[in-house]
């Protein structure tokens, strides 16, 4: 595996790559890796791509200073784990390599209703940051196949319309499944922060969006959205949202309708540390 931190290095050794027929697979994280960002790598490799992951901890996405400043870094660790996934080049920039007239110069994407509900209307400017660093990757990488992990639906939605607006119509996306502990605990960065008794509770995210996905039949989604916030509450959880929306394009929806695809999802907060999760209803 290759290991660049500069973007122009990097950009010349893949266009190269792309002269000898080489389709690019582009797989970017925020490091702290996990086997739910090896499976991304995997995926790529499997499919016959050219597999470039980058690790790189974006500041302007993090509407909240603490949990940037606290967001897990095992950098040695996660280059291991991608040697073994097979990945071919990985991206390691600095911030100023990526904001080098700095962050506020940076051209910014208007993601409209999707920025302002869930995680946009939670975590104000977070969206803002993604369409600026996913923007600037995606100039230098020039992927042919960008793989992302369905546990951020929203960002695989903003990101998926960032395309759009970038006019990259032949930029083939790939939306992989969510990989979960045996518990059902979505795997996150973000749980490595979790303490024992913390972790012990975590899982009770996915069961709220189980329950919410069984209950669906007959169901009366009101109800069972009260019943999910007030067990995760009771259980110590600060819910920020319990929501079922039509998973094409994430209008709320206020009950159950089967004439569309239905995703709920849940964002809550156990002490500092703030998880989000989300299955499709079938
Ligand atoms: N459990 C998972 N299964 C599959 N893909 C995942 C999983 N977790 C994250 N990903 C995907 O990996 C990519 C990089 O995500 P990121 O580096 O933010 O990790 P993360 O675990 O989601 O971190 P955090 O939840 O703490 O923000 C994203 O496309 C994300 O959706
Ligand atoms: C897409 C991304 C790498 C942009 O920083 C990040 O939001 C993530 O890891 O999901
Ligand atoms: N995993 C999405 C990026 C973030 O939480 O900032």
């Amino acid at each position: 595996m290759v290991i660049f931190k500069e973007a122009a290095q990097l950009g010349d050794f893949l266009r190269h790559k792309v002269e000898n027929n080489l389709n690019i697979g582009f797989i970017p994280t925020m490091g702290a890796l996990h086997s739910g960002h090896i499976s991304l790598v995997k995926n790529a490799h499997a499919q016959g791509m050219f597999t470039v992951c980058s690790i790189f901890l974006n500041p302007t996405q993090f509407n909240d200073k603490k949990d940037y400043e606290q967001y897990p870094v095992s950098t040695d660790a996660d280059i291991e784990m991608l040697l073994q996934a097979g990945c071919d080049v990985l991206f390691l920039p600095s911030v100023e390599e990526m904001y080098p007239g700095g962050t506020d110069k940076m051209k910014t994407y208007d993601f409209g209703y999707l920025d302002t509900i869930l995680e946009g209307a939670n975590r104000p400017g977070h969206f803002k940051g993604v369409g600026q660093i996913v923007s600037r990757l995606l100039d230098i990488v020039k992927p042919h196949t960008l793989y992302l992990g369905q546990k951020d639906y929203q960002q695989c939605m903003v990101i998926k319309k960032l395309i759009e607006i970038l006019g990259l119509p032949s930029l083939n996306l790939v939306i992989s499944p969510t990989l979960r502990e045996q518990d059902g605990l979505a795997m996150s960065s973000r749980n490595r922060r979790l303490t024992e008794p913390q972790r012990a509770l975590a899982a009770l995210l996915y069961q709220c969006l189980v329950s919410i996905q069984t209950k669906q039949a007959g169901g009366n989604f009101a109800i069972v959205q009260k019943e999910c916030t007030d067990l995760l509450i009771a259980k110590g959880f600060t819910p920020e949202y319990v929501a079922l929306a039509d998973a094409n394009n994430l209008q709320l929806l206020s009950n159950y309708d089967n004439s569309v695809p239905m995703i709920t999802l849940i964002a809550a907060k156990i002490g500092e540390i703030r998880l989000i999760d989300n299955i499709l209803l079938q």
